[in-house]
């Protein structure tokens, strides 16, 4: 697994990251070992919880800033570049083999006074050709975030129509739990396919796959729980990909990340698209 990749082959600044996680971030949580007299202890310095939190909080502050950074320079953005790398970038995903034959998609609802890339053009195509019932090899499903709570729960939602969404408090459209006539929607995650496709908001990229959210944990909770489902039904994994304007595509070792992040497999940029993980190099070079 991709994530996995990189625990196995850190940069010396995720290296960094990687041995300040307080034990909540390890994954698997470590072994209870006895504890030995002092007598028989190494004399070593070990480092203690304070240092670790006191380290990854120095990485919130470090994504803190930066974020700030971003959002300036994305304010600043000259209006008629933003709509041509929005343009350019949604062409590329609609020409793309790997967009075309995806059968169910995970996509965010751009949103305009955020200033991320849109995504209006993607949906309306997805939407355009929706999956009919007994009928999997063509059309596609689209399901989209919806905030539940403000502790990083976010859930993936079935919705058939742009109609189907509502601004919610932070004035981002999402779909109500109910449709129109009251009908439960599907949660992707009790869906019995599999997305073969998450297209990802993100503050900022880097060309190793790191990214950099909004802060909430959202989509790094929701991924993560979306891998192991993945596992845990033997499905091939998601294609995680980021649509990233040129100013978000940062130099490696720029953006801070603990071991909750989550990687993609690949950037959309107005420049074309930059595969990452192997299963992306694959899958995107065989075009499918
Ligand atoms: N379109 C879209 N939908 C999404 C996300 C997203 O990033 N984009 N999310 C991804 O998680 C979740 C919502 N999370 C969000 C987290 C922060 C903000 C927000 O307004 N942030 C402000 C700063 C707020 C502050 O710091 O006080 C900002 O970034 O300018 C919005 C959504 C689910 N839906
Ligand atoms: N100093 C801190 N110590 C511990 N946890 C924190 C600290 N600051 C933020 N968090 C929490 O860590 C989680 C992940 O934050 P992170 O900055 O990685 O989010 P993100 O990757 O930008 O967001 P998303 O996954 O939604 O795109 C959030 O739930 C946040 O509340």
């Amino acid at each position: 697994m991709w994530t996995r990749w990189l625990a196995s082959n850190p940069t010396p600044r995720v290296k960094a990251a990687l041995m300040i996680q307080p034990t909540s971030l390890l994954s698997p949580p470590p072994r209870i070992l006895p504890s030995r007299p002092a007598c028989l202890r190494p004399n070593v310095t070990m480092s203690t919880d304070l240092d670790q939190s006191t380290h990854l909080n120095e990485i919130f502050k470090q994504k803190g800033i930066l974020r700030t950074q971003v959002r300036k320079a994305l304010k600043f953005m000259d209006p008629s570049l933003r709509s041509q790398e929005d343009n350019a970038i949604q062409s590329i995903v609609l020409e793309a083999p790997w967009f075309k034959s995806s059968r169910s998609l995970c996509a965010y609802i751009s949103c305009t006074s955020l200033r991320e890339v849109d995504t209006s053009k993607l949906l309306t195509e997805i939407l355009r050709n929706p999956a009919k019932d007994g009928c999997a090899q063509t059309g596609k499903k689209l399901y989209v975030p919806r905030v539940e709570d403000k502790n990083s729960h976010m859930r993936m939602l079935n919705i058939s129509s742009m109609d189907d969404l509502i601004a919610n408090s932070m004035n981002i459209l999402e779909p109500a739990p109910e449709d129109h006539v009251g009908n439960v929607r599907e949660d992707v995650m009790q869906a019995n396919v599999p997305v073969d496709l998450f297209l990802l908001p993100g503050l900022a990229f880097d060309k190793s796959g790191r990214r950099l959210g909004r802060g909430g944990g959202y989509y790094d909770t929701f991924l993560r729980k979306y891998q192991e489902l993945a596992r845990e039904r033997n499905w091939k994994d998601p294609l995680f990909v980021g649509l990233s304007y040129s100013l978000q595509i940062m130099d490696e070792g720029v953006i801070p990340v603990t071991l909750h992040d989550v990687l993609v497999d690949a950037l959309v940029t107005p420049s074309g698209v930059i595969p990452i993980s192997p299963s992306a190099i694959e899958r995107i070079d065989v075009g499918c």
